[in-house]
């Protein structure tokens, strides 16, 4: 057992050890170990040998991995006033990203942003933004039916116009709409200042940013550069087009319009505003690129598993008449697709590492001490793959989401793993569930989803294969979406109206 090197007030801890763990080499602590573009199959394997609560150092960075969704409740929502930081990296304020909710500390500004987020995406206020997820998903099968080759295009612009709907009120056609241009390519910029292979490094040591000789000289600096230019912008824009539509009383309902309406009698006006336009800001960065690449993930597992694909269309098509679509309305009465949409989750594991989180006291769990300032991560990946909840967890199995009448399993939204843990939980979560529910079962409803042909007529195999970095996008993969109604086209291309 090792003991910790920290110095704490309390000298009872000085005598605990630290959770168990691999050993590390001097300064580079146990970074040699690690599979950098999937660390999280390295923390997984870690659990055999370890236990699901693993300590590491990563250059001198106290590091703990939570491999079982018991002890991250146990933590990270039970002890939540503990563990609700985040680590700090100079790579977010070099790129202007400082002031998004996901990376702020646990103080008053990440407090005013958590008020707004559950002020304008609790689930009530949610459900009646259902119009605007309706319409655009009509647009979405639209597009699919005239270039469905396009179709990752597709998803981007159905997730970001409802993004930008719901923020800021604005209706966009194409990913090219003036107010979207410097986000997207303030996120783009991220991602290329910030590729996968770097990103997961960062996922796996985020300290890291803290050396600067780590980046490659100036194009780093120069993006870093735009990318401040580009946050500023990508705040400032959408919110003067709110509040002059505001002034000419013609803006439609949104988060940032409540949130404005709101603001009347506020003693700090500038200080709130400020948050407003962060807390748009960060709905768009941390909500576009989950919900597209899950719902990529989606098209994905249904080409490789047509017999769960034909039994969630089974399932609409014994519910709706062919000239329907299925709303909100219906959702109740489709376990089966309620089922892949909470299989699709688990089998993908979207963000496989969570945000790490960092403890803002010592704590003792289980006899093991954990130091104040000990990153915390948990393994999403590990959690949605244990052996003992999930039968063959490589599988994609809806129906391990169904008890053995084909009544859904209890799991409430707020319990998944997949959107995170204790006070930091994703405040998105149920715009995600909702555009990604809307999003599948219309697919569902309209298209055949399956492999496609070479020139010679032979099936073109699909590999399960992602992106390294924080969110796992699907490789490039070919597939082919047909059409399965006429009459279903039909209503699609009419607007939706049966
Ligand atoms: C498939 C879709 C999504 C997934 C899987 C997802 C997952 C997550 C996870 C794992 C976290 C970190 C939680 C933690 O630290 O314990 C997070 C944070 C966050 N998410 Fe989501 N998210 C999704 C969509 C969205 C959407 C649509 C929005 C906004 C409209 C959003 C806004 C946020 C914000 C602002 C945070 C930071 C919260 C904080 O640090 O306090 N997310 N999300």
């Amino acid at each position: 057992l090792r003991r910790h090197g920290s110095r704490t007030s309390d000298p009872s801890k000085n005598r605990l050890a630290l959770p168990p763990g691999p050993k590390p080499l001097p300064f580079i602590g146990n970074i040699l170990d690690i599979d950098s573009k999937r660390p999280w199959l390295t923390y997984s394997s870690w659990r055999k040998i370890y236990g699901p609560i693993v300590y590491c150092q990563l250059l001198g960075q106290n590091v703990i991995v939570i491999n079982s969704s018991k002890v991250a409740r146990q933590l990270l929502d039970q002890r939540s006033s503990c563990y609700s930081s985040r680590p700090s990296s100079c790579v977010d304020k070099l790129f202007g990203i400082d002031f998004t909710t996901a990376l702020l500390p646990y103080g008053p500004e990440w407090r005013i942003h958590r008020r707004m987020f559950h002020q304008a995406l609790r689930s009530e206020a949610v459900g009646s933004y259902q119009g605007l997820y309706q319409s655009r998903v009509i647009r979405l099968l639209q597009n699919l039916l005239d270039t469905p080759d396009d179709f990752e295009n597709h998803l981007q612009l159905y997730v970001i116009s409802i993004t930008m709907g719901l923020t800021y009120g604005y209706e966009m056609a194409s990913l090219d709409a003036p107010l979207v241009k410097s986000l997207a390519e303030f996120v783009s910029l991220l991602n290329d200042g910030l590729p996968p292979e770097r990103n997961a490094m960062l996922t796996a040591f985020p300290f890291l940013v803290n050396i600067p000789a780590w980046f490659p000289g100036a194009a780093f600096k120069r993006d870093a550069l735009r990318s401040q230019e580009l946050s500023l912008k990508s705040m400032d824009d959408p919110f003067e087009y709110v509040r002059k539509n505001m002034a000419a009383g013609s803006s439609a309902r949104s988060m940032v319009s409540d949130l404005l309406n709101q603001l009347d009698g506020k003693k700090d006006h500038a200080r709130e505003e400020k948050a407003i336009k962060e807390c748009a800001a960060s709905a768009y960065i941390a909500g576009f690129d989950t919900s597209a690449a899950t719902l990529s993930a989606f098209l994905m597992v249904m080409i490789l598993y047509p017999d769960t694909q034909r039994r969630a269309q089974d399932e609409i098509d014994s519910l709706l008449t062919e000239n329907s679509f299925p709303d909100f309305g219906h959702r109740s009465s489709l376990p089966y697709v309620e089922a892949v949409l909470r299989e699709t989750m688990r089998w993908h594991s979207v963000t496989p590492l969570a945000l790490p989180h960092t403890t803002s006291c010592d704590d003792v769990f289980e006899g093991y001490f954990i130091p104040k300032g000990t990153m915390i991560m948990p393994n999403v990946w590990e959690m949605h793959n244990e052996e003992s909840e999930y039968h063959q967890p490589h599988l994609f199995k809806p129906e391990r989401h169904l008890n053995a009448d084909g009544t859904l399993a209890d799991d409430p939204l707020a319990s998944r793993v997949a959107f995170g843990f204790g006070r930091r939980h994703c405040p998105g979560k149920w715009v995600a569930d909702a555009v990604l529910w809307i999003g599948m079962v219309s697919i569902l409803s309209l298209f055949r989803v399956e492999r496609r042909k070479d020139g010679m007529e032979r099936e073109i195999e699909v590999e399960a294969n992602f992106t390294a970095g924080l969110i796992r996008r699907p490789l490039p993969y070919s597939c082919s979406i047909v059409c399965r109604s006429a009459l279903r086209e039909q209503v699609a291309r009419s607007g939706g109206e049966g």
